[in-house]
């Protein structure tokens, strides 16, 4: 029996020159594949982010830091500091399973072939401005920014984040030319933890048994949520509109919840996962909508776009709400100019 000393060691593929680099881009191209099972067709899971600002820099990371996507392409206008975030961002990858490839540029060139665009690129409130302006302003940076990344990636499904968001997912469609399934807002998915992280703050002795029991919370209180609660559970709604004014009076910004909320809408339109949530659809026809508007409702998306919008079983009262915030909106979308 041959001890370990004299036994032959095995060559690595490199030194049998069984991993040609053709072999080696094979492999790292297969590790970041994915095939839509519905039209079974292969689609990459690159993704690019405009915009390196504080909201950009935390989608980049939740998305390196969960294995969502291998690749990703990073634009900002400030070209030494998206550099330098690529750079820094790519010294991770040997934490990282499956590895990471960073790109960085002023310029789009970068991003072709993505097949997801995160777009967080925005411009800050200037003392004294009126929102309409800054929208407007807003309105002028998309025009520079959404044309060139169909172009590079005219299969790619768009995914905007900045403010106000439903009106800037409408302006990126208007923009876009692409069908309105694949041009999603980051809509209020974030809003949704929001409101889960408080109710467990309330909830957390009692929370899981409850759940595993099937007792909902309107069980043990009718009146919860209600103007006559006893136990002002509507307080919540008051925590969840202010979550994050309390976040940016705090620290200046909102960032690691946000990036968090985009990753995972991300995986789940790479990954076709079926998962719910409450992104800016296009929301013409639904509830007695009749502006042509983005508005926040409850979806199923994945490599395709959207592919489900559900109904909402809404009181008269709510489905009305709806429709005066669909008329809001509407009312500031119409006289910009794009
Ligand atoms: N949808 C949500 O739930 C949500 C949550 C948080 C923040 N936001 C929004 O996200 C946006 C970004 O916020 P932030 O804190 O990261 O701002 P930020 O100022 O830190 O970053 C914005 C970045 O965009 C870049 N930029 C501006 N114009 C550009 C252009 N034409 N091309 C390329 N890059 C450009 C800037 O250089 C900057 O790096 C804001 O509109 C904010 O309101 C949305």
């Amino acid at each position: 029996m041959s001890s370990p000393s004299s036994r032959e060691r095995r060559p690595s593929l490199f030194e049998k020159g069984e991993a040609s680099p053709n072999a080696l881009q094979l492999a790292e191209q297969i590790a970041s594949f994915h095939v839509n099972p519905k039209t079974g067709n292969i689609i990459t899971d690159k993704v690019t982010i405009v915009g390196a600002g504080q909201v950009g820099m935390a989608c980049a990371y939740a998305i390196m830091a969960q294995g969502v996507s291998h690749h990703l392409a990073l634009v900002d206008m400030q070209e030494d500091k998206v550099k330098g975030e690529a750079l820094d961002l790519e010294h991770s990858s040997a934490f990282v399973r499956g590895g990471l490839k960073v790109e960085a540029s002023s310029t789009y060139d970068v991003t072709h072939s993505s097949s997801v665009c995160v777009v967080t690129a925005g411009a800050r409130q200037r003392e004294g401005e009126s929102r309409l302006n800054l929208l407007q302003r807003n309105v002028e940076i998309f025009k520079g920014i959404i044309p060139e990344l169909v172009k590079h990636s005219p299969d790619c499904i768009l995914l905007i984040v900045s403010n106000p968001v439903d009106i800037l997912t409408w302006v990126a469609w208007k923009l876009s030319g692409l069908p309105k399934e694949r041009v999603i807002g980051s809509g209020t998915n974030l809003d949704s933890s929001r409101l889960r992280t408080f109710m467990s703050h309330r909830l957390v002795p009692v929370w899981s048994s409850m759940t595993a029991c099937g007792v909902r919370l309107r069980d043990l209180n009718p009146k919860a949520g209600m103007k006559d609660d006893p136990e002002n559970w509507g307080e919540l709604h008051t925590q969840v509109v202010n979550g994050a004014y309390d976040v940016i009076k705090a620290k200046g910004y909102t960032s690691w919840a946000i990036g968090m909320s985009v990753a995972q809408v991300v995986r789940t339109l790479l990954r076709n996962e079926r998962n719910t949530h409450v992104l800016s659809v296009h929301a013409k026809g639904l509830h007695g909508i009749d502006e042509d508007m983005y508005l926040a409702l409850p979806t199923i998306a994945g490599p395709v776009g959207v592919q489900k919008i559900i109904a909402l079983q809404l009181t008269k009262d709510e489905e009305a709400q709806l429709q005066k915030s669909a008329q809001t909106l509407w009312d500031t979308a119409k006289d910009l100019k794009l």
